[in-house]
């Protein structure tokens, strides 16, 4: 197989951690006989300091004839000066918009071996298992009309969904829950206050008569909130709309152990989109102590979903489940003076989870 991915690295530990995820997939590729192709492309702030845009036509144009897109990060404080649209996360924006992809699956698992890490007791976190399906394209982001009138001193941003906006997340979301264990679907929304959320509640529920295997139940986002951290194995797949999605995936980080741990792929596109949850990071940006965990379980989704390598892509997790059960942190999953815990920089962890990819190519 020859897979052309565009390297889309960004900025803080964008780069930082999206070299690690390359490495485990150049590894995988070479013991398994394909080609994977990189093609790095600039976007977010790198893209602003050498081209002016966020979004250069080289890159969008390069990335829409690749196989897969594997992101790092957006983002970088010397442009938060700018306005929205031409700030990096713009960039991010863009490509998302033109690639078309609009569920973005963000998988939340509770490791074991970092049941000490959250600050939720580990009889709250453990066996959590949650995938959210974020829709991606709609709502608050893309809704136009949006302005900030500076001279009347008044801003305003527009919710827009339609059925088919809705309908297509939907039928993805419980497509992937009616292939789990528990089979059951929250979907999130605000259906007491928004006129958007009182569609996507009515559309999800037209949706579920075709999957009568899956339970769906609807949530509203605040108690979801809380829902999630005091009882987050009730959850299975949790279906939300853009903003939402971006909040309450965010705050599963706390059930992880870390945002640096999060992966997601974004899929029903042109072109499917890898990128961790986390951001550019610009607090620890250079300094060696980013997680490259999410970036790698990030690698895993592209084999799962983009290279049909349902095996190695399972191979990857279990080495990531591995390097942390023998005691193996970045600073941000580390606890000071536990016995048996090392913290590792961030190419350290990298190589160490390289190794044991290897390993388990090769006893495969
Ligand atoms: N997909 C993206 O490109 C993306 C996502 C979120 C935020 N951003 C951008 O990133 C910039 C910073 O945003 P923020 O600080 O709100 O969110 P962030 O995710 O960058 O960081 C939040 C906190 O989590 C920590 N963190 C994040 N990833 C980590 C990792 N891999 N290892 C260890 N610690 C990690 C950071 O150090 C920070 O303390 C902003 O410009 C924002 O717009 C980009
Ligand atoms: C950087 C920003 C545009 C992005 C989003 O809000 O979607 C980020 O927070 C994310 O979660 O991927
Ligand atoms: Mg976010």
């Amino acid at each position: 197989m020859h897979l052309k991915i565009a390297i889309l690295a960004g900025d803080g530990i964008g780069p930082e951690v999206t070299n690690e995820a390359v490495n485990v997939l150049t590894t995988v590729a070479n013991a398994r006989g394909h080609v994977f192709e990189y093609i790095p492309l600039l976007i977010g702030g790198v893209a602003i300091t050498a081209y002016g845009t966020p979004l250069p036509p080289e890159t969008l144009e390069k990335t829409l004839r690749c196989d897969a897109a594997l992101l790092g990060a957006v983002g970088d404080n010397k442009f938060n000066h700018l306005p929205p649209s031409e700030r990096p996360e713009a960039g991010l924006l863009r490509i998302r918009a033109a690639l078309g992809g609009f569920a973005n699956l963000r998988p939340a698992v509770a490791y074991k071996a970092l049941a000490d890490n959250s600050p939720l007791r580990p009889e709250i976190t453990d066996g959590a298992d949650i995938l959210f399906v974020r829709e991606l394209l709609g709502g608050l982001y893309f809704g136009e009309p949006r302005a900030w009138h500076k001279s009347t001193d008044r801003a305003h941003n527009t919710m827009v969904y339609t059925r088919a906006e809705v309908e297509r997340v939907a039928r993805i979301a419980f497509d992937l829950a009616s292939r789990r264990e528990k089979k059951k679907i929250t979907s999130v929304d605000k259906a007491n206050v928004l006129e958007c959320s009182q569609l996507w509640r009515a559309v999800v529920t037209d949706v579920s008569r075709d999957y009568p295997t899956v339970t769906l139940e609807h949530q509203l986002v605040d108690s979801m909130a809380i829902h999630l951290m005091t009882r987050p194995r009730d959850f299975d797949v949790v279906l939300t709309e853009n903003l939402f999605g971006d909040i309450l995936s965010d705050e599963s980080g706390v059930i992880t152990g870390s945002l640096g741990m999060l992966p997601s792929a974004t899929l029903g596109g042109k072109v499917n989109l890898y990128e961790p949850v986390h951001g550019s990071a610009p607090d620890i940006a250079g300094t060696g102590k980013a997680n490259p965990i999410g970036a790698i379980l990030t690698a895993a989704m592209v084999l799962r979903h983009s290279a049909g390598m349902e095996a190695e892509a399972k191979l990857i997790e279990d080495a990531v489940d591995e390097a942390l059960n023998e005691g193996n942190r970045t600073t941000d999953i580390a606890r000071g003076n536990v016995a048996g815990q090392t913290t590792l920089a961030t190419t350290q962890m990298g190589e160490l989870i390289l190794g044991k990819v290897e390993a388990r190519l090769s006893a495969a």
